[in-house]
């Protein structure tokens, strides 16, 4: 093997000296450590009361919105048996001065028991009719809501953005736009031919698209798709890596922690023209580095939150910085308001200590704990690349020595962003500032964290520290899922609509369908002809067309449930009405939609 290769691995991380991981690593272990004995021996650890604050976090779950149409999906219809018609529907026809109208006979269709109001409902009542049948089909009111609306324990909050109606019908916007962004991330395609040496396919991989920052010769980042599932993947690539770490990667895939980034699969590979070792995580849209979104300037163009810490020296990690510099920046981002509320840091603390627990646990390390190696998408926080040093470096030094590196680490992280810099060198002047802005515990859990002591510590010790703050971080999670079901809920029904309008569409005027050019003016497609129709092109008394959206969703949705009340549809030539139950249409619906579907050859 061709040792010139390799670059210079710096001794206790064991990383590429070209990275920046690497310059953090060395920066920040170049801290004197006579000076860091000095200043931890000064402070104390206080306890004090905690200090509660309420984090109302917006990050949301992605949701699927480009599932696949699936005419027999249990989706497509409303969960109870309502909505089966019987198929033995008869339709009894009576000529009343002229107009003829239409009346099913179908004792299940008559009954209109749980029917809604409805300003498209009309004609007699069952009793009128006078048929006695069989036990009802008791319609589910969910069949014909429109909507389920807001559950009441969530009240008008932040998510009711739209007055009215309009909140009913549609999404947040902080939901939307952060979705529309993941799923652009995703959509979007890279020009390929800027990358000209990049290969076709990669195992099941393929459409590589370099992700990293600063391209380096030890290890490149790509995301790619897998080609059979079409699923989104994070490829880093290893260009030469420690023989046989096999043991430890799968170690590393049996985490599965939701601040975790999942590795998935390692390979080699002679793709790149080398023996590559690619490792595969999970894909994460619109993710921004901790150090591009809180710290490096707002240089995080996905992520920058606007109220960024700038700091003259960042661009140059190797420029001296003298005490002063330090002290009147840190100063100049106390004054500016740039320091981040303590509620984000305990919420970004909460989430590590979770996945360090987990790959502590696990009997692992993470050894790259640094904030170009945590990403953030919406609030959630990930450690990402795990098993990245592993796989550089057959770590020799032992685990549990490796782990309380972890909590160092941890430690230099939450200082570097409570302090809104990673230039927090001068530990006395950044301690001074934490102590001076935020509460007693946080100021502890960092100094626990970054003790030199021999004791060996334990990420779990930090739960005292974390305290009820712990509480404000379930509770922002909870009401989080309970705005996210509440969406799913409008969204499952949206589906429904969509469905069923695709079906209307599939049958409404085909010109022919098995060589008959009258199929779709004929029998059921009739009726829906009508219906479609009624739906889309009434017009009022004055010719002027009549649009109520409202007035469509509730038709669409009393079609979907196919529940027992009526519409009045009249011919083109104005000389037919036709009454029939949305019941009866749902039927003709499936009845005409599973004809095309047959013909089509792809039931
Ligand atoms: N699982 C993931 N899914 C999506 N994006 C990710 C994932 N992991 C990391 N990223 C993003 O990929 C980008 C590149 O990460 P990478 O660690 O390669 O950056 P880098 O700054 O070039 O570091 P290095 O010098 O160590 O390569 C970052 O912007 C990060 O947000």
């Amino acid at each position: 093997m061709d040792h010139s290769i390799f670059l210079q691995y710096s001794p206790p991380n064991g990383l590429p000296q070209e990275s920046k991981l690497a310059t953090y690593m060395n920066r920040s272990t170049s801290t004197p450590t006579r000076s860091l004995n000095q200043a931890l021996g000064k402070l104390s650890l206080e306890s004090s009361p905690t200090a509660i604050k309420k984090v109302l976090i917006g990050e949301f779950m992605p949701v699927n919105y480009f599932t696949p149409f699936l005419p027999e999906s249990p989706e497509s219809s409303p969960p109870s048996t309502l909505a089966n018609v019987q198929s033995n529907t008869q339709v009894h026809q009576e000529n009343v001065g002229g107009t003829t109208y239409f009346y099913s006979t179908n004792s299940d269709s008559l009954n209109t028991t749980g029917a809604l109001n409805s300003s498209a409902s009309i004609g007699p009542s069952e009793s009128c009719l006078g048929v006695v049948g069989p036990a009802p089909v008791v319609p589910s009111p969910y069949a014909a809501q429109m909507y389920a609306g807001t559950p009441t324990h969530m009240g008008p909050g932040p998510m009711a953005a739209k007055p009215g109606l309009a909140a009913t019908f549609y999404m947040p916007e902080t939901i939307r736009s952060e979705v529309y962004q993941r799923n652009e991330e995703v959509f979007l395609q890279t020009d390929l031919r800027q990358f000209p040496d990049l290969p076709e396919n990669v195992e099941m991989y393929t459409e590589l698209t370099p992700i990293e920052c600063t391209p380096h010769a030890m290890a490149t980042s790509y995301r790619a798709t897998h080609r059979a599932t079409g699923a989104h993947v994070a490829l880093r690539r290893l260009h030469a890596p420690a023989p046989a770490p096999a043991k430890r990667l799968d170690l590393w895939k049996n985490i599965d922690h939701p601040n975790v980034v999942k590795l998935h699969d390692a390979f080699t590979t002679k793709a790149f023209g080398d023996h590559s070792l690619v490792l595969v995580y999970d894909y994460h849209p619109a993710c921004v580095t901790v150090m591009n979104k809180y710290l490096s300037g707002g240089g995080g163009s996905a992520g920058g939150d606007g109220n960024t810490f700038h700091d003259p020296f960042s661009s140059d990690p190797d420029a001296p910085r003298p005490y002063t510099h330090q002290k009147n920046a840190m100063l100049r981002a106390v004054a500016c308001g740039a320091l981040l509320p303590e509620a984000v840091l305990w919420s970004l603390l909460v989430q590590l200590t979770a996945a360090l627990r987990a790959i502590h646990t696990a009997g692992l390390a993470c050894r790259t704990l640094d904030p170009t190696k945590v990403v953030m998408n919406g609030c959630r926080v990930r450690v990402a690349w795990c098993g990245v040093a592993d796989a550089l470096h057959n770590n020799t030094n032992d685990v549990g020595q490796a782990q309380q590196e972890d909590l160092t680490a941890l430690g230099r992280l939450a200082l570097a962003l409570a302090c809104r810099t990673v230039h927090c060198d001068n530990l006395p002047a950044s301690m001074d500032l934490v102590a001076r802005t935020y509460s007693a515990d946080l100021k502890n859990l960092i100094l626990y964290l970054l003790s030199t002591s021999p004791a060996r510590r334990s990420v779990t010790d930090l739960m005292p520290m974390i305290g009820a703050r712990f509480y404000t971080q379930v509770e922002a999670l909870e009401r989080r899922a309970d705005a996210f079901e509440d969406q799913l809920a409008r969204e499952i029904d949206n589906g429904r609509l969509l469905r069923i309008l695709i079906k209307l569409g599939v049958v409404n005027e085909r010109p022919e369908l098995n060589m008959d050019a009258s199929w779709s003016e004929t029998g059921d497609r009739y009726m829906l002809k009508l219906f479609r129709d009624y739906l889309f092109h009434s017009v009022g008394a004055d010719g002027r067309p009549w649009l109520d959206y409202a007035h469509l969703s509730h038709c669409l949705n009393q079609l979907d449930g196919g529940t027992n009340n009526r519409v009045e549809l009249m011919s083109r030539d104005e000389q037919s009405m036709l009454v029939v139950s949305y019941a009866e249409l749902k039927h003709c619906l499936e009845q005409s939609f599973e004809e095309v579907t047959q013909a089509s050859g792809s039931h």
